[in-house]
């Protein structure tokens, strides 16, 4: 064995990114997930530079360093800042991609589906910078269907829905294409700042993004909205300046993120009642069920409310965080076989697109 095969540096590589607005996942072709960090950034408050990204980033987030300012450079599932969205995406690439001396041959992006062609070249120019050789884009509900087992391609229909923390991802999937979805501008992160809105406005309590980040987990339901639970929550008193401890019912909480609630079901409803001139495909997915997955699909109770209201079964992952970055994986392991779904969406091999 030669010294570069004992080192493992012998091949290009090929890279998969899923480039969430909380979370960042790499795929390695060979190892399978080598990274899963949150989408964040830290620059020095003067200056701009970038002194840390991912989780550390997020741990100088926390600590709250008066000269550092911390961002998350995709919001709403769009690329709020071009720089910081580069510098991020370059440095988690270069973290896993530094072995081969024949350096990177394909990367595989999943992005929103109304993904703007600005949006693509901050990514394209991420992936420039490290030496990529050919870049695709694949859409993150195709490729959540693919990470959940499904055949994208199947003369039959599969309804996906990815909700991440900046958009939820809509899709009714068939022959390798998207009979009708949407990419809605709700997700996890609009529970957070519904949250630290109402503390803010019935307790006159200011809260961290972080506590609201708890509290969706822990206390929120968004189905049986009698449910109820005592939350302890910390914060500073608006008023008196002062940090203050708090016990409340949860159940003002649960009614007061429900209309994010509301907003997504009816987006969902229309999309099924879109299939009225496809009625096969709407007993597909009656057959089939609706496919939850991304990390704000656990909030508690809304498979049941979507089960509910759409009177349609639902399907949960077992795993809805990875399943975009495990479709984005199976795609990178048979690429002749899904290519047809990278150019039917996007048509977006550099060298066409640029
Ligand atoms: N148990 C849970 N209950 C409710 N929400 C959760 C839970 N676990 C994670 N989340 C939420 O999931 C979101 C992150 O999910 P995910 O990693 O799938 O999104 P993303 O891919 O980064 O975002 P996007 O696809 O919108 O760009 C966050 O808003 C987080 O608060």
């Amino acid at each position: 064995m030669s010294l570069l095969e004992y080192l493992n540096m012998t091949s290009p590589v090929d890279i998969g990114l899923d480039l969430g607005t909380a979370n960042i996942l790499l795929y390695h072709q060979e190892k399978g997930i080598v990274l899963n960090e949150p989408s964040m950034v830290a620059k020095e408050r003067g200056t701009g530079n970038v002194i840390a990204v991912g989780q550390e980033a997020l741990d100088i987030h926390e600590k709250v360093h008066p000269g550092i300012v911390t961002v998350r450079p995709i919001a709403s599932g769009v690329i709020a800042d071009y720089e910081a969205t580069t510098v991020m995406v370059r440095t988690m690439i270069s973290k896993v991609a530094t072995r081969s001396v024949f350096g990177l041959r394909r990367l595989i992006v999943s992005v929103p589906l109304g993904i703007t062609p600005v949006e693509k070249r901050a990514v394209l120019d991420a992936a420039e910078k490290v030496g990529v050789k050919e870049i695709a884009f694949i859409a993150e509900p195709v490729a959540a269907a693919i990470g959940l087992g499904l055949d994208p391609f199947a003369a039959t229909g599969h309804m996906v829905i990815d909700i991440g923390g900046g958009t939820s991802d809509i899709a009714v999937i068939t022959l390798g294409g998207i009979a009708s979805g949407e990419s809605l501008r709700i997700a996890g992160t609009d529970f957070n700042s519904r949250i630290i809105q109402f503390f803010r406005n019935r307790y006159n309590l200011a809260i961290s993004d972080y506590a609201a980040e708890n509290l969706k987990l822990q206390s929120v339901c968004v189905y049986d909205k009698d449910e109820n639970s005592t939350m302890t929550v910390q914060g500073m008193n608006v008023g008196t300046g002062l940090p203050e401890t708090i016990t409340v019912d949860s159940r003002p909480l649960n009614d007061s993120v429900d209309h994010l609630v509301s907003q997504m079901i009816a987006a969902i409803r229309k999309h099924i009642e879109a299939l009225i001139v496809k009625p096969e495909l709407a007993i597909d997915i009656l057959e089939k069920g609706i496919y939850l997955t991304g990390g704000g699909s656990q909030l508690k109770g809304l498979n049941k409310r979507i089960q509910e209201e759409t009177t349609l079964p639902v399907v949960t992952s077992d795993d809805p965080m990875t399943d975009v970055i495990k479709g984005v994986g199976e795609i990178l392991a048979d690429l002749d076989h899904y290519k047809p779904l990278l150019a039917i969406d996007y048509k977006a091999l550099v060298k066409e697109d640029s």
